[in-house]
């Protein structure tokens, strides 16, 4: 089936893109990894979303920045020793089809599918599909359902990696409740009030927080909406991202990762489904 008129297609170092671009904004999407690369929307042409300048484009590694989908587990959380199995899973690293493709008065619609769900570390049979709908907002929504006869538990986020101006004059608005510090051997601690980001930060709020608000300079920029998750995690590798070979030392000024996550094991029965849905709305 071809897509519908505001969907193309386009190829560069091997990978495969769909390209969106109607009345309400543009918008990218890198075939490996059914990972969405870039959001602008019309209404002030700015983007939304942050990409590495020295992100592998070339299917050699998870690319660093727009939205890496994790799944079926988070992180390290596959229950072996760290580096056994691949970080956040096994999606963001595969080839994804084009499933279909539609449009109507608000915008575009494109599904997505894996290639496959099942690998080492996760042998259960499931379905998962990807759907990104470009309109005024950019609404990401992963469904997994449960095809098989025995039930599993799995985690997952939409690790969305945020454009901000500048981080030094960033605050997170609408997180609250307890956080786990990954860089403090997982200490609970409060989330804080103002939330602005000044070090190195990796942290995943134990609330469903359903909106948060990224706001730049006193200005809201960016808003997020979450559904089906059951935390948030917000990162930002501060000048540890000079340690990382595919950020520069200084891209962390100009990111945050603001993830709707299922952090916590969904367990899904045969014949059941789960959505996780992050919407991104520009205030402009
Ligand atoms: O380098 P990766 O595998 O893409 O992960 C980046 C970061 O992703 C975050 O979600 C994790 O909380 C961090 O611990 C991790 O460092």
């Amino acid at each position: 089936m071809s897509p519908v008129a505001s969907v193309s297609l386009s190829e560069s170092n091997g990978l495969s893109f769909v390209n969106i671009e109607n009345a309400f904004a543009s918008a990218k999407i890198s075939l490996f990894g059914g990972h969405v690369l870039s959001f602008i929307p019309a209404a002030d042409n700015k983007e939304r979303l942050w990409v590495s300048p020295h992100a592998y484009l070339n299917g050699e590694r998870p690319i660093r920045g727009g939205i890496p989908i994790c799944w079926p587990w988070f992180a390290n959380d596959h229950g072996r020793d760290d580096g056994e199995l691949p970080s956040h899973g096994f999606l963001r690293t595969q080839v994804w089809k084009l499933v279909n493709s539609t449009e109507d008065s608000k915008g575009t619609t494109v599904e997505l599918a894996p290639s496959f769900t099942r690998a080492e570390g996760f042998e259960y049979d499931c379905s998962v599909s990807l759907r990104v709908h470009v309109g005024e907002n950019l609404q990401v929504s992963l469904e997994t359902e449960n095809t098989g006869v025995i039930p599993f538990s799995f985690n997952t986020a939409l690790h969305t990696y945020f454009h901000v101006e500048n981080i030094k004059h960033t605050e997170l608005k609408g997180i609250s409740g307890d956080y786990k510090d990954k860089l403090d051997d997982w200490a609970v601690k409060p989330t804080p009030a103002p939330y602005t980001i000044d070090a190195e930060t990796d942290r995943i709020h134990l609330s469903a927080v359903k909106q948060t608000t990224i706001a730049v300079d006193d200005k809201d920029f960016t808003e997020v909406l979450s559904q089906g998750n059951d935390s948030l995690v917000v990162w930002n590798p501060w000048q540890s991202a000079a340690s990382i070979s595919d950020m520069d030392p200084f891209g962390y000024n100009h990111m945050v990762c603001v993830e709707s996550s299922v952090t916590k094991g969904l367990e899904l029965a045969p014949g059941e489904k789960a959505e996780l849905v992050q919407t991104v709305r520009p205030i402009t």
